[in-house]
């Protein structure tokens, strides 16, 4: 057994590998680097041996349970109540290992960790067993492999489900879900969070593996979006349906910024081989910009957390630094060292030491080679103020500390308006801190650039390449140099009436409740029958109905809610709910299409493609007989099975509820004889998997899906082999769907 818990998709194929390449172990010394983070006195120098030996050392696997509260709580139960009282004690050749466990620092225990050697994994029945449900659950998305540091700065965000949530640098977009799992915490019935999370990223491709893994997550509060973050553009937006213009500004922001990543040496060997003294030197000025953009979109009083996986103060406190005197007062360091408790760090550092690229000390910008000048900001050094900047307020986060890789995140608080300082004018030495000098910093603001003129503005407010260097004399790098080649021009987001025919017509089929926002169902093929219809919440409408919006690149939006499913079968209507949309519909529906069934009729759904209302128990035939053809729920709660309590074979002495808890939801289509779950082919094993019981594949791939337990599963599961939900790719998918239909007749 590997150390992934799934197969990786984008995986180079086996034959592209060169068949005459050697594969030689990476030697895990590197003695410039060992030189440039001694000489940066990031530790004392009788922790240096530790740490040191420490990043030599493979990684623990971790792993975050993921999804609303309440299923995540069933997953983490089932871990801690099926799977580790049979871990503990188990010995394979002499070798033993401890059981998983929680990390100490991450709340509710839903982040995990475990070190177990290869022969262990390999040889014990249990731990494959183990291995089999880690498998099944990513695959879904009910578990998600992620780093535990990168776990770390959206906890120290703060995010509340009222929140507007900006992820400038998103993809592939870990701690994106972690944003939208908190704006969702509140997880009250019938309710839509007033919350919205922006997750952009520059690069088009990467931007897509973000939809990918954010799509689980089902939330119509989510927009994903494709720019240069260091450029996001202002908006006007439409008004609300309070009739207030909000800002376009965000409560909290994350910039977890490109970096050098040499903090990830643990999970990246080849680090060794390929660490320079020159890795952050690009890399300054994109983060010192990205996050000055951040910081202008944040609303006063709003938190930003900027992040690394570096440990170089380059690329960390020398942009906190640079970013907090340009701020002048308007942003200060948060002392977070009362969150997390149990998360071990080391503080921040103030003074820190500039390398050339041939590892010379440069102690000034004066100082620095004619020939190396262009590669250098002033700002790369320590400010002569860095004693005031409580930079201590940073985390460094070192491996040896709590076993994990290395990570920095600093914890930002917007107190005032911040104004891009106009670069014609010197840098400010000196926070201000009296009265009198934040009057001073009023007035000086009206020379300055504004927030508005510098969105604007482009590169005019950025840390530009200084003068007369060689490499301002290069040309610039194209965008598509940058990030990638842009992706195709984006159809547009069209709202539905609420008194359009279509919209009318599947309210009144699945008795959706009168004050449910129908105004925000929108499609996005103009002119064309409404196909695929996706629901979007309040704050993502004023952002696509804003006047501006052709200045925005949004590459996906909205929760897939109804499929127009064309069929020889007549149907009173002929939309049929997706699984994206189902476990968020279930609760506006009336009962009138919802079908209460039990683990038998899940079972022979299960295990046949097609059954006929025959083949189901005789107590449920005339409830489906009187089913008029066409989309209907069924809905399966697990607690008010007979044999819950009964010992489920396939998970050793766990009865059923122990595995299942939480009611299901799942799409069935009723033809005119028979019945098909609109589950694919993942979605049918998981659930079988998790009944214990077999199942049989459909034949064809369905988009389908479910609630709860399944639910999660529909969306990740999905999609998983299209790059992009939303692109006429995934609407092909839907033409399967129709044929299933057709053919079970
Ligand atoms: C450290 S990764 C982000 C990891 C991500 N936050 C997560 O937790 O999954 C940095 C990302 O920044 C993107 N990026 C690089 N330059 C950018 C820019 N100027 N604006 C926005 N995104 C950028 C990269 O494509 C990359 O996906």
């Amino acid at each position: 057994m590997g150390r992934k818990f799934s197969k990786r998709k984008n995986a180079p194929p086996r034959k592209e590998r060169d068949p005459n390449a050697t594969y030689v172990a990476v030697v895990k010394e590197n003695a410039k680097m060992e030189e440039y983070y001694k000489a940066q006195k990031i530790m004392s120098d009788e922790e240096w041996p530790v740490f040191w030996e420490h990043l030599k050392v493979t990684l623990p696997t971790t792993f975050r349970i993921t999804g609303t509260r309440s299923h995540a709580v069933e997953i983490r139960d089932t871990v801690k109540n099926a799977f580790v009282p049979h871990l503990r004690d188990i010995s394979v050749d002499g070798v033993i290992a401890d059981p998983p466990r929680p990390l100490a620092w991450y709340p509710d225990e839903l982040g995990w960790h475990f070190d177990v050697p290869r022969t262990l994994l390999k040889k014990s029945p249990e731990y494959a067993k183990f291995h089999q449900f880690l498998v099944a659950e990513t695959e879904v998305g009910n578990i998600s492999r992620q780093e535990a540091v990168s776990m770390i700065p959206p906890l120290l965000l703060d995010v509340q489900p009222q929140h507007w949530v900006m992820d400038m640098c998103a993809a592939p977009g870990s701690k994106t879900a972690q944003i939208i799992e908190m704006v969702h915490a509140n997880e009250q019935p019938k309710v839509v969070p007033t919350g919205l999370i922006l997750a952009n990223d520059a690069d088009y491709r990467r931007s897509h593996m973000l939809i990918h893994q954010t799509k689980r997550l089902q939330s119509p509060c989510l927009m994903v979006t494709n720019h240069d973050a260091s450029l996001m553009p202002s908006l006007k937006l439409a008004p609300n349906k309070a009739g207030e213009v909000l800002p376009f500004q965000f409560d909290r922001v994350l910039c977890d910024v490109p970096c050098s990543g040499d903090a990830t040496l643990r999970k990246n060997p080849m680090v060794w081989n390929n660490w320079t003294h020159g890795g952050a030197m690009g890399l300054h000025g994109t983060q010192v910009n990205i996050l000055q953009r951040g910081v202008q979109m944040l609303k006063i009083g709003g938190r930003i957390v900027y992040s690394t996986c570096s440990f170089n103060p380059m690329e960390n406190e020398a942009v906190v630094a640079e970013m907090l005197n340009r701020a002048n007062g308007s942003l200060e360091l948060v002392d977070v060292s009362h969150e997390l408790p149990e998360l071990k760090r080391r503080s921040g550092i103030s003074d820190w030491k500039v390398f050339t690229k041939e590892g010379e000390i440069v102690d000034r910008m004066e100082d620095v080679p004619e020939t190396a000048k262009g590669k250098f900001y002033p700002s790369m050094w320590p400010p002569k103020n860095a004693g005031d900047l409580h930079l201590e307020r940073c985390l460094r986060i070192y491996p040896h500390l709590q076993d994990t890789g290395g990570f920095f995140v600093a914890v930002l608080k917007k107190t005032a308006h911040f104004v891009v300082p106009n670069p014609s004018r010197p840098q400010t030495e000196k926070p201000v801190s009296t009265t009198e000098d934040k009057e001073k910093v009023k007035e000086e603001a009206k020379e300055t650039v504004s927030e508005e003129e510098a969105s604007n503005t482009g590169d005019k407010h950025k840390l530009d390449t200084p003068e007369g260097s060689e490499a301002a004399k290069k040309p610039r790098m194209s965008r598509a140099e940058r990030f990638g080649a842009p992706g195709p021009k984006e159809e547009p987001f069209l709202f539905l009436d609420s008194t359009n025919a279509d919209v009318e017509l599947f309210s009144k089929f699945y008795g959706m409740d009168e004050d449910f926002p129908k105004d925000q169902f929108l499609v996005r093929s103009e002119g064309e029958k409404n196909k695929t219809i996706y629901f979007v919440s309040e704050a993502v409408k004023s952002i696509l109905k804003s006047e501006d919006i052709n200045r925005l690149k949004v590459v996906n939006t909205g929760v897939r809610t109804f499929i127009r499913q064309d069929s020889n079968s007549p149907a009173e209507c002929s939309f049929r709910v997706h699984a994206e949309g189902i476990s968020m519909m279930r609760q506006f529906f009336s009962d009138a299409r919802v079908m209460a069934v039990q683990l038998a009729e899940v079972i022979i759904l299960l295990q046949s493609p097609y059954p006929k209302t025959s083949e189901f128990p005789e107590h449920i035939q005339e409830r489906l007989t009187a089913l008029p053809t066409g989309c209907c729920i069924f809905e399966f709660d697990p607690s008010l099975e007979q044999d819950k309590d009964k010992p489920n074979p396939r998970w050793e002495g766990q009865g059923l509820t122990g595995f299942v808890k939480g009611k299901m939801v799942f799409p069935v289509w009723k033809a005119q004889v028979s019945f098909n779950m609109l589950l694919n082919k993942q979605e049918r094993r998981s659930l079988a998997m998790r009944l214990g019981v077999d199942c049989v594949d459909s034949p064809h791939v369905v988009e389908g899906g479910a609630k709860g337990t399944i639910a999660k599963t529909a969306a990740a599961a999905g999609d998983s082999e299209t790059s992009s939900a939303d692109t006429p790719m995934a609407e092909a998918d839907e033409e399967e769907a129709v044929e299933v239909e057709e053919n079970q007749e």
